[in-house]
């Protein structure tokens, strides 16, 4: 640890009472040789040592296309969407079969919980997701998460489980979120790429500038950039995280000694805000001028007359992505319009507009900057 480090963030992560440990494909299966069952041991140990320790743990395994590469004859990771699924659909039994028998070590039973972004961002779904996770934790199980990769298409997709494991900590109000990878730490550059050094910690966006993060392993999906952009959104959360190698899972659960940890922001953002910056699925598009730009840009609402363009078929209460003239997603917010209202306000300066479409059409409350 270096001594420029902030102790309390590792020593909050190392006393985190609920934990979502995330551990990604990279970590668990081999192309060549599908799931790698000792690892999975290991890291049961390690998951074990830390409920006896009295934590609750969320487990988000990656793994199912990985693990369905070998099984069905194929020669590497596939990038269409119909032999991805299949490859999961085959994967998932495996891992959610392996994950059982790793527990089952320790008279532990686990409950798979499958999900999809828009099961997230649906207030009904989410809840009945949040209950179950409850429920599990509740009855001593351990819930292994995983995004339900057979019916999610690409538009809807999380993208990647790093983001997937962010949202489930805020979901399941985790105190700590652990990132569990095949590289022991954020480096200032890709690792695989010559000389790079390791940072110890994340205290802000600062602590990130110059830092270049590179795309992920021949079996992993989002990178790096997909995992600084989870320890943000965990960070706007109030969740701390520990991005570690899966080898190290024992010092990364134990006590949080290895690899490098991110800071939550000093307050929380509100549910609600949260959930339009990060979970709400966005319907539509306004773009707005500079003037605007500037305004939400300083916390202000967006008044009509900023406006320079609608896209998309939302109605009001619907979230949408605030852009720029230059295209730009400057922030989410909700829409107090529906798009044909929206329409109307062109091109038209407050005074000309009838009453019923003066009032801000992104309220500063429930505007959220990106
Ligand atoms: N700046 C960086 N710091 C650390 N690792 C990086 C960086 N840029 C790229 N990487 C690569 O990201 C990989 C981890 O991402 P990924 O393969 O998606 O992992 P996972 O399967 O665990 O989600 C590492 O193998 C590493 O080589
Ligand atoms: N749901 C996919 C997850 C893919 C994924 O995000 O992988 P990773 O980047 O290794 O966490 C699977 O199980 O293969």
């Amino acid at each position: 640890m270096s001594t420029s480090e902030n102790p309390t963030v590792r020593a909050e992560i190392a006393s985190a009472r609920s934990v979502v440990v995330k551990i990604g494909s990279s970590a668990l299966t081999d192309i060549d040789s599908g799931l790698d069952l000792d690892r999975l041991d290991r890291l049961a140990d390690a998951l074990e040592a830390r409920m006896a320790a009295g934590s609750d743990v969320i487990v988000v395994s990656s793994g199912a296309i990985g693990a369905g590469i070998a099984p069905l004859g194929l020669k590497r990771r596939p990038t269409d969407l119909a032999t991805k699924q299949a490859a999961a659909s085959v994967g998932q039994l495996a891992l959610a079969h392996a994950w059982g028998t790793s527990f089952a070590r320790h008279g532990r039973t686990v409950g798979q919980v499958l999900l999809t972004a828009h099961d997230i961002s649906m207030r009904a779904q989410h809840a009945n997701a949040q209950r179950t996770l409850d429920r599990l934790r509740s009855l001593g199980a351990v819930a292994v998460v995983n995004e339900n990769d057979t019916v999610a298409t690409d538009e809807i997709r999380f993208g990647d489980n790093d983001r997937l494991a962010a949202l489930v900590a805020h979901l399941a109000g985790a105190d700590a979120l652990f990132l569990l990878s095949d590289v022991d730490g954020l480096y200032d550059g890709d690792p695989r790429k010559g000389d790079a050094r390791l940072i110890p910690e994340v205290a802000g966006p600062a602590d990130l500038d110059g830092v270049i993060a590179g795309s992920g392993g021949a079996l992993g999906t989002g990178g790096m950039a997909s995992k600084l952009s989870a320890a943000r959104l965990a960070a706007d959360a109030g969740v701390p995280v520990l991005l570690a190698a899966a080898a190290d899972a024992g010092a990364a659960l134990g006590d949080a000694t290895v690899g490098t940890a991110f800071a939550a922001r000093p307050t929380r953002m509100s549910a609600r805000r949260f959930w339009v910056r990060h979970a709400a699925e966005t319907r539509g598009r306004i773009v707005v001028d500079d003037g605007a730009a500037v305004a939400i840009s300083r916390r202000k609402s967006l008044l009509p007359a900023g406006v320079l363009d609608a896209h998309g078929r939302f109605s009001a209460g619907d979230v949408v992505d605030v852009v720029d003239s230059g295209g730009a997603i400057r922030a989410r917010g909700v829409i107090a319009y529906d798009v044909d209202e929206v329409g109307e306000m062109v091109g038209k300066s407050t005074g000309d507009l009838p009453p019923g479409l003066r009032r801000p059409v992104v309220h500063a409350d429930d505007l959220v900057g990106v």
